[in-house]
């Protein structure tokens, strides 16, 4: 049902201030946008959490920009799938909105609060191949399609010869590049996450070592966000957060930030958590790559969950000394090297 204000809900039901259920709850208004890999995690996390804490939730569905165009994400702008969302929050048209964390643009927004990151997902990338082939085992010249410059510059840099194609478009556009009628290409890198979510592992050829290709920060991981103010929600939600996920994403994220590169940037990051002899330790490594492949500057650095921050930030000034930042480019006017885009990935 499509609405004067552009909101569409998920079916008649008309919402205003929510619906009574018979226990007196209203059920809570979960904005999401409506792509397939949207839809399934917002009705994963509903699901979790109507479990965990007995309320209902309803999904709100919200198109924003990115879904609207089909230009190259660079061109599109800040936090493109992201803003219709948080717009949303901000006029309580929606009480909370699911995003896939490396979705979001670095910088957080006044008034909202990440008030769970629930367990991560597997946060590598996949290769889906013709003939069930791995990295390895495609031929010189075979191409290899993705939109992310991250995975683009880090193709090159394992010197296969591969033909590296830009693609965009969801999950599926992406996979019928290679299976299908009009299948063009002989494989696709995509995070693993957004095909476990789809019910789709099977159709993985290669889950990518991260030595091979290091992950976007944050890849796989969800960030629940709400109104600061709604009290009560923040404190119902964080009934999901996830605290080794947290970390991990902060000390991914801090790494991002401290290079002022938007998820555009060719920056990998990757935390792990590990149990050390005086408690976990973050082991967290970080990449940033020249889209040709030819520079590859990467480095590891270890701490304790709780300098997550620091650790991120410690990480990204080493990678600067070294010279990261004439890959990334001259910082814009704005302060980022990059602009801090919405997804590419
Ligand atoms: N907008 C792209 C996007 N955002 C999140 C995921 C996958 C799942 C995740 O990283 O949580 C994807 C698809 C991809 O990178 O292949």
């Amino acid at each position: 049902m499509e609405r004067d204000d552009g909101v569409e809900r998920d079916d008649g039901v008309e919402r205003g201030d929510g619906v009574e259920r018979g226990d007196g709850m209203t059920a809570l208004r979960l904005g999401t946008r409506g792509s397939a890999l949207a839809l399934a995690q917002s009705r994963g996390f509903a699901d979790a959490l109507t479990a965990a804490t007995g309320r209902e939730v309803e999904l709100v569905e919200i198109v924003t920009a990115g879904d609207r165009s089909s230009a190259p994400v660079h061109r599109l702008g800040v936090g493109v799938f992201v803003s219709a969302l948080r717009d949303a929050l901000a006029a309580n048209e929606i009480d909370f909105a699911v995003h896939s964390y490396k979705d979001l643009p670095t910088a957080g927004q006044a008034g909202l609060h990440i008030a769970a990151v629930p367990p991560r997902e597997d946060p590598r990338d996949a290769l889906v191949a013709k003939d069930g082939r791995t990295l390895a085992e495609l031929p010189p010249g075979a191409t290899v399609g993705t939109g992310a410059l991250r995975r683009i510059a880090q193709l090159h840099a394992l010197g296969l010869q591969l033909t590296v194609v830009p693609i965009r478009g969801n999950v599926d556009t992406r996979v019928r590049r290679v299976h299908g009628p009009e299948a063009d290409l002989d494989a696709v890198v995509l995070a693993r996450a957004g095909l476990v979510r789809l019910g789709r592992a099977e159709e993985i050829t290669e889950t990518i070592d991260p030595m091979l290709m290091l992950p976007a920060p944050a890849q796989g991981a969800l960030a629940v966000e709400c109104r600061i103010d709604d009290a009560e929600l923040v404190e119902l939600l964080g009934v999901l957060d996830h605290a080794p996920t947290r970390a991990a994403v902060t000390a991914e994220r801090a790494f991002l930030a401290t290079l002022e590169a938007g998820c555009s940037a060719p920056v990998a990051g990757y935390a792990e958590l590990a149990e050390g002899d005086d408690g976990d330790e973050i082991y967290l490594r970080g990449a940033v790559i020249s889209p040709d492949g030819t520079r590859d500057i990467r480095l590891s650095r270890t701490g304790t969950p709780a300098e997550a921050t620091e650790i991120g930030k410690a990480l990204a000034a080493e990678l600067l000394d070294l010279g990261a930042d004439s890959i990334l480019g001259t910082p814009t006017e704005s302060g980022a090297r990059t602009q801090h885009l919405g997804a590419t990935e």
